[in-house]
């Protein structure tokens, strides 16, 4: 079968052609590419459509002189056109589908319609040939973790702001560097000292808002504070240009460091041990020898594409809308507009079948491992260790173990005399960053989802955030349930079954949003694993609704409208 595939969602005019009978591996996609290089600025609408309408008719012309170079016949010999769909720039987009379609008139073959992200992430699991992996996109516009589930990709967590690559570019924009500023970063990086800058993560979510100014301002306050200057200079000899890398290494560090992490909790949460990863910005090599280096550190497996299928390229584009073609998921002309705000949860996944879904159930015997620590169960007691996680700078790592175990005991207990079910904290070491803990619960929530559980949860999150306190990451791995009731050490009996652990990620807050914030990340756990998760969804708010506050709710509302493609 030979498939031609258009990408063309923002700066890539790129066609492909993927023959699946192809002797030799590497002839099995050939690829031209014309990138949209903006003379100015970051990418520019109008100006990369212009580009598209260039380049596109060009680069569909050196596939087609491939596909009959190398076809028996003297024609193309073509089974399908597949074109990229969404997300992406709108007027970009339209013209890649203008093209697409009349080539599939022209070649009388089917049209198929192929979402952008979701093609990031197939063409990893089929080089890998890993199963059912965990896939960490890292593109320019986007930044999620991906996991399939009963017939979608499931999003098990995602940017709240800007895509990963466009912060990096915003940040290089601000200092006068041409786009893309990504391999820019990467090279000053090189040179840099670790600064630190905020890290912000909430169960498999995350944010670069925050980082991003403050390394904004870091590199104005060096270019104008003249104390600042005669600091650096007298700690080292470099001038000014020394400061810029040095806020390149604090932001690949800080930066890589999270999506790290939470893509190490998504193979937690999930029970999968394969990780893929996806996008522009896993060209970045310290972001691979990261995800490499936490994922042997799980026994878990990595693979990453060649830079070529990292970056937007039509080779994907084809990969992906041969599975399609081959599922029989073509599209009517008539049905095949464009979709600017496609999301990878939208897509009916046609081409796997159903038995492939990660969420395993996961027994637990002897240590666990959670994404964070080693826990390990003696009696009654359980020890929480947060072993040092090699893939992160030391100072950083360093810091957020403190910072977490601190946090940890103290949450545990305060959400204890808030009314909320937690286990008692018998012993606190911060230096060895390790915790012990009465053991509670039969099992994990995830492995027996429960509409009374989940209803506990909301009244324990609704009783928490009154009293002002957020959990962090509150998914289903970090609810206990089942069981007898345990007695306490003083004899009395906990109020409950349903236990919320795992607090090294809590705060302090009022703040609605922070509260809405804790509520999404469980529905997106519950999403992520459930079967048929409406039900749970449900009884979750009602609890919620019964002891929380409406606002609370509305907001969250709004929260999930969040993370869509932003250019
Ligand atoms: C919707 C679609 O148009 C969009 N595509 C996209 O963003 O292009 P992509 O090729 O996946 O990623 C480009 C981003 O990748 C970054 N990038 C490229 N090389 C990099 C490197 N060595 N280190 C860090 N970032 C890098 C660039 O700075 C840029 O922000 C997307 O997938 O979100
Ligand atoms: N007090 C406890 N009683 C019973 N089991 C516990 C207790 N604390 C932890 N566990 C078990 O250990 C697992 C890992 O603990 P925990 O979630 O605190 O670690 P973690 O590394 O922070 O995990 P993650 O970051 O993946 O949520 C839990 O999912 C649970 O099965
Ligand atoms: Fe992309």
């Amino acid at each position: 079968m030979r498939v031609l595939g258009i990408e063309g969602t923002a700066w890539a005019a790129s066609a492909a052609l993927f023959d699946t009978e192809a002797e030799d591996d590497a002839d099995s996609i050939f690829i031209d590419s014309d990138p949209y290089q903006p003379e100015s600025g970051g990418i520019h609408p109008r100006e990369a459509a212009e580009h598209m309408a260039d380049a596109i008719p060009a680069v569909i012309d050196s596939v087609l002189d491939h596909a009959v170079a190398t076809s028996e016949t003297g024609a193309p010999t073509i089974d399908a056109v597949a074109f990229s769909r969404g997300p992406g720039l709108g007027p970009c987009l339209r013209i890649v589908g203008t093209a697409a379609r009349s080539l599939a008139q022209t070649l009388d073959v089917p049209l198929v319609g192929v979402n952008h992200m979701v093609a990031h992430l197939e063409i990893g699991r089929y080089q890998s040939g890993f199963d059912s992996p965990v896939c960490l996109n890292a593109s320019g516009a986007n930044a999620h973790l991906l996991g399939y589930h009963n017939g979608r990709y499931r999003v098990l967590g995602e940017t709240m702001d800007t895509g990963v690559g466009n912060a990096i570019d915003k940040f290089t924009r601000h200092v006068g560097w041409s786009h893309p500023g990504g391999p820019k970063v990467e090279r000053a990086a090189k040179d840099g000292e670790y600064v630190d800058l905020p890290y912000v993560v909430k169960g498999m979510d995350f944010s670069f808002s925050g980082i991003m100014s403050a390394a904004k301002q870091a590199y104005d306050g060096r270019k104008s504070s003249d104390d600042f200057r005669a600091h650096q200079n007298s700690e080292s000899s470099e001038d000014d240009g020394e400061a810029v890398e040095d806020i390149c290494c604090g932001l690949q560090e800080t930066i890589f460091g999270m999506l790290t992490e939470v893509a190490e909790r998504a193979l937690s949460l999930t029970g999968t041990d394969e990780l893929v990863l996806g996008g522009g910005v896993g060209q970045n090599a310290r972001l691979r020898e990261m995800l490499a280096e936490m994922c042997e550190a799980r026994g878990a497996e990595f693979y990453a594409p060649d830079p070529r299928f990292l970056r937007d390229n039509a080779g994907m584009i084809a990969v992906l809308g041969a599975k399609m073609y081959e599922a029989g998921d073509t599209l009517p002309v008539a049905e095949s507009s464009i979709d600017p705000n496609y999301r990878p949860d939208q897509v009916p996944v046609t081409w796997r079948g159903d038995e492939e879904s990660v969420a395993r159930a996961v027994t637990e015997t002897g240590d666990v491992r959670g994404a964070e620590a080693t826990v390990s169960f003696e009696g009654d007691t359980v020890v929480k260790r947060r072993l040092p996680k090699t893939y992160r700078h030391p100072a950083l790592d360093a810091r957020l173990r403190t910072e977490r175990t601190v946090a940890e005991a103290r949450l545990t207990s305060e959400a204890r005399r808030a009314g909320v079910p937690t286990p008692l904290v018998y012993d606190v070491d911060v230096r060895e960053a390790t915790i012990s803990f009465q053991r509670v619960g039969r099992c994990d929530l995830a492995e027996e989802l429960a509409v009374d559980a989940v209803r506990d949860v909301g009244e324990h999150l609704g009783r928490l955030h009154a009293a002002g306190l957020v959990h962090g990451d509150p998914t289903t791995r970090n609810v206990r349930v089942g069981g007898e009731f345990t007695p306490e050490r003083d004899g009395s009996r906990s109020p409950s079954r349903t236990f919320l652990i795992d607090f090294g990620l809590g705060f302090h807050t009022g703040h609605v949003e922070d509260h809405a914030m804790d509520l999404h990340v469980f529905e997106q756990s519950v999403e992520g694993t459930a079967d048929d998760p409406d039900p749970l969804r449900e009884a979750f708010e009602a609890g919620y609704a019964a002891v929380g506050d409406d606002e609370v709710l509305e907001r969250l509302r709004t929260v999930e409208g969040r993370g869509r493609y932003q250019p």
